[in-house]
């Protein structure tokens, strides 16, 4: 830290270095040079850009970094900075860069969510080392100010469920298909285009980015550690056009719902689509949105609704971690270590209760429906509802859709199984749980 610069000499300066310069990066090196003078005045510290680390310094870019603050040289800029601003994404060299930069007592802000949910422990223990910071806001819900609330606001309470919806590209791609009848693909370029997706946005489709986001904020709900292997995950890509469409029939739309549940032996996690309906509040979170309930024991039920994907409002919660933490600096305070005191573990899918909604093709003969309804009988799994019309394409095959009452996951998947193995059913096109708000 200085305080020796020319253009605001009345604040401390500190210096940032930025890792990545994408969609999210470029904003951030938009707001930190062309708001300056107000950043300074409002955080009472003036923030210097002094580099910022690329894979192509003559890259197009969102927005047009002056070419002598871009370097390929990212150990240098990490070495010389107060605050090191990570959001080039991944695994490795993520992570040897900002455990170098720990180390070394540097603050890091990061939106890394994929780094977080692998190796969040380790970034942990070196930042509770050194006393430096590690904030990651942008990290879970993009915009929506959540890892905060959940790690400072409600540090006093004890959180029992959160569950939402955490992944702007799927939730825009679902939404497309639900309102314009777009096809998958279409919906995914266009999310690509908007700056939504992950560089492989496999990553977003088969649910792997909200399962990320579930782990690190079940860390700080729970107070325990929680790595993407504890969160059992289903994504987008089994959602068919006319799942979609049957849903919006009954009144359901299709989300892709990301929950951390408390339970009498650990926490459950799941990632996976999931029909609400279609007057649900999480039914009217449209395009890239995200929300995210928390319920808590003296709280109660929280709710928090914003932007989840896209650089400028991701660039918002970066900056709000950079003037916290440039604030922290400048009063001498190190980072606060986060504990995983309660070492709850990650129990599974089996005892979690739910309603289905299942769709399968039967061959129409007598006695068929008496024999799906003796599988399901055999399970313990009692039918909700049933509604049977013929194939179009063929008449000698019925479809049936069925939703059950609530049951056990084991139950009901095993359930699933029996059907697949009965000679009656053709095929199982769809299962998808069914949450009624209750
Ligand atoms: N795009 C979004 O809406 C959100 C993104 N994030 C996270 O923010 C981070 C950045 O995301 P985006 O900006 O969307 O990604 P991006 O792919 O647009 O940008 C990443 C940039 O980092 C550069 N890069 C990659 N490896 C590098 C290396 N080894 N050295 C130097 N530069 C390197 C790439 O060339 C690219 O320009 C990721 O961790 C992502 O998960 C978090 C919340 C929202
Ligand atoms: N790819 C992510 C970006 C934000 O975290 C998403 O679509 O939500
Ligand atoms: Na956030």
């Amino acid at each position: 830290m200085t305080t020796s610069a020319t253009s605001h000499p009345q604040t401390p300066h500190l210096k940032v270095a930025l890792l990545g310069a994408g969609t999210v990066g470029s904003q951030v090196a938009r707001v930190l040079l062309d708001s300056k003078d107000e950043l300074a005045l409002r955080s009472g510290v003036t923030l210097d850009l002094v580099g910022v680390a690329v894979r192509d310094v003559d890259a197009k870019r969102d927005y047009e970094i002056p070419r002598e603050l871009l370097t390929r040289d990212a150990d240098s800029v990490i070495d010389a900075a107060d605050i090191v601003v990570e959001l080039t994404g991944g695994i490795e060299p993520a992570r040897t860069r900002i455990l170098r930069a720990l180390n070394a007592g540097t603050t890091v802000v990061t939106g890394n969510k994929a780094l977080l949910a692998a190796h969040g422990r380790e970034l942990q223990d070196a930042a509770a080392a050194s006393g430096s910071q590690l904030s990651y806001e942008a990290a879970v819900a993009g915009a929506i100010p959540i890892v905060r609330p959940m790690r400072d606001s409600l540090a006093g309470d004890k959180v029992t469920r959160f569950l939402g919806i955490m992944n702007g590209t799927t939730n825009f791609i679902l939404d497309q298909m639900d309102t314009t009848g777009a096809a998958f693909d279409d919906a995914l370029a266009e999310a690509q285009e908007l700056g939504y997706a992950e560089a492989d946005p496999t990553a977003d489709v088969e649910g792997h980015d909200a399962a990320a986001k579930a782990a690190v904020l079940a860390s700080l709900a729970f107070h325990s550690t929680f790595t993407l292997d504890d969160v059992h995950c289903e994504g987008i890509t089994a959602v068919t056009a006319e799942d979609v469409a049957t849903a919006a029939e009954a009144g359901y739309v299709i989300k892709l719902l990301s929950v951390g549940e408390r339970t009498e032996d650990g926490v459950n996690l799941r990632v996976n689509p999931v029909m609400i309906p279609r007057n649900h509040v999480l039914g009217g979170v449209h395009g890239a949105y995200n929300a995210v309930f928390v319920e808590a024991e003296n709280a109660g039920s929280l709710m928090f609704y914003g932007q989840g994907a896209g650089g400028e409002p991701t660039a918002s919660a970066v900056l709000g971690d950079l003037v916290s933490a440039a604030r922290a600096i400048a009063r001498g305070a190190e980072g606060i270590p986060l504990s995983d005191h309660a070492k709850l573990p990650a129990v599974s899918m089996d005892n979690v209760t739910t309603r289905m909604a299942i769709t399968v093709t039967v061959k129409d003969r007598l006695g068929v429906l008496a024999q799906i309804a003796q599988v399901f009988a055999d399970h313990g799994v009692s039918i909700s509802t049933m509604h049977q019309t013929e194939d179009p394409k063929d008449q000698a095959i019925s479809v049936l859709r069925l939703v059950t009452h609530t049951g056990r996951h084991r139950d009901l998947m095993d359930t699933v199984g029996a059907l697949r193995e009965l000679p009656v059913v053709a095929e199982v096109l769809s299962v998808i749980p069914v949450e009624t708000g209750d």
